[in-house]
């Protein structure tokens, strides 16, 4: 993907789609470990599942009429999507086990795993011990890694990279501790990247103002309560707005200023025990691919930052760049971002 940005030096270049596919194409590396004919399909089958959840329904406001599931044709779509997933994912899972059985016999068993190698071997296991995989516990993993992981991850990308173009002092620092980092080790590597305080900062101010699940998972209460004079009576759906508690200004100075330093040297993390800040959420259901989704957005930031100069098309003023949200299942930038990589003078290997 680095790469194709270089080819693309000095001209417009649409980073949205470009980042898109690429977290798309770490996780199927991750999961799968190599490219599958059917890859590309179970993609965008993902995709379109993104965006008919995110999608506003009608059928959501009457639960109970189990009609209009069929007259919208949500239903029956959704049900088509979910066949074609389930039929893609049983072949390569079915291809991993035969790859697991001849490995086995060469006594190469371990080499080189990805999720699926790891996941099949508590399929393996005896259905009565105290960790079994059933096949369908397999595919619903696999399908939460894609779903729940690559757009949420490239949606922090794109916001973060949006903020910094529109605030050229925020780039330039950044810019400028990567390139260090890099250039004092000689090589782009994540020991450096683990040290790129001000990248860090960075992603948690994004998260701040974009959280890209911005009213989390949703809750049930499980007895009654009161919270600030309000009575929840027990089994309400409850809501939380991780997007207005990052910008309450009982917690933030300048809640809507994109700030990085507010982060340099503060304790507050979004591991979830900092309620004032909870981008993961918190409680059991707090995100569990947090450290991973986290690690996809800092490498991706930091290439793009030590390999270009980025400006914007048509002699656009970074202050007119827009940053307006889009409704959707992850609440990402409204529009693609497009801009213009110009690569810089220092280089080491892409
Ligand atoms: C920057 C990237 C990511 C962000 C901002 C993010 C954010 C979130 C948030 C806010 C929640 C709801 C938590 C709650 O309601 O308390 C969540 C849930 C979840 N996330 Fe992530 N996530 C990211 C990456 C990932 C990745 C990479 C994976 C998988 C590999 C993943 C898997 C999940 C799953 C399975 C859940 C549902 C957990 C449950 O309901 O018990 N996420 N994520």
């Amino acid at each position: 993907m680095i790469k194709k940005i270089a080819l693309n030096e000095g001209s417009e270049f649409n980073l949205t789609q470009a980042v898109n596919s690429m977290i798309y194409t770490f996780t199927s590396k991750a999961a799968f470990g190599k490219k599958y004919l059917e890859q590309e399909e179970f993609i965008s089958v993902i995709k379109q599942c993104i965006k008919l959840a995110g999608g506003f329904y009608i059928g959501d406001l009457f639960p109970s009429a189990k009609w209009i599931q069929n007259i919208s044709g949500m239903r029956p779509k959704l049900e088509k999507f979910s066949e074609r997933i389930d039929k893609i994912l049983e072949n390569i899972i079915n291809d991993h086990k035969e790859i697991r059985s001849r490995r086995a016999k060469d006594g190469m068993a371990e080499v080189e795993e990805d999720l699926i190698d790891c996941l099949l071997k508590f399929e393996d296991c005896d259905s009565d011990t105290y960790f079994h995989l059933t096949r369908d516990n397999i595919k619903a993993i696999i399908l939460d890694v894609f779903s729940a992981g690559s757009d949420t991850a490239a949606t922090t990308i794109i916001w973060a990279m949006a903020e910094m173009i529109k605030d050229p002092r925020v780039l330039k620092k950044a810019q400028a501790e990567v390139r260090e980092g890099f250039d004092r080790r000689g090589r782009v590597d994540e020991a450096a990247i683990d040290e790129f305080k001000y990248l860090k900062a960075i992603m948690k101010e994004s998260l701040r103002l974009h959280p890209t699940v911005p009213l989390l998972v949703p809750r049930e209460s499980g007895q009654v309560c009161e919270i600030n004079g309000y009575h929840i009576p027990v089994k309400s759906r409850v809501l939380v707005n991780a997007w207005a508690i990052g910008r309450d200004p009982k917690y933030w100075t300048d809640p809507d200023k994109f700030y990085p330093e507010r982060f340099i040297d503060s304790s507050i993390d979004y591991k979830g025990t900092n309620f004032e800040y909870i981008p993961f959420g918190a409680g059991r259901r707090i995100c569990p691919g947090m450290n991973y989704g986290m690690a996809n957005v800092e490498q991706v930031l930091a290439l793009l930052l030590y390999h270009f100069d980025w400006r914007l098309p048509n002699g656009m003023k970074n202050e007119e760049l827009e940053l307006r949200e889009e409704f959707g299942a992850s609440m990402s930038r409204k529009g693609d971002l497009y801009l213009i990589p110009t690569t810089s003078n220092q280089l080491l290997v892409i």
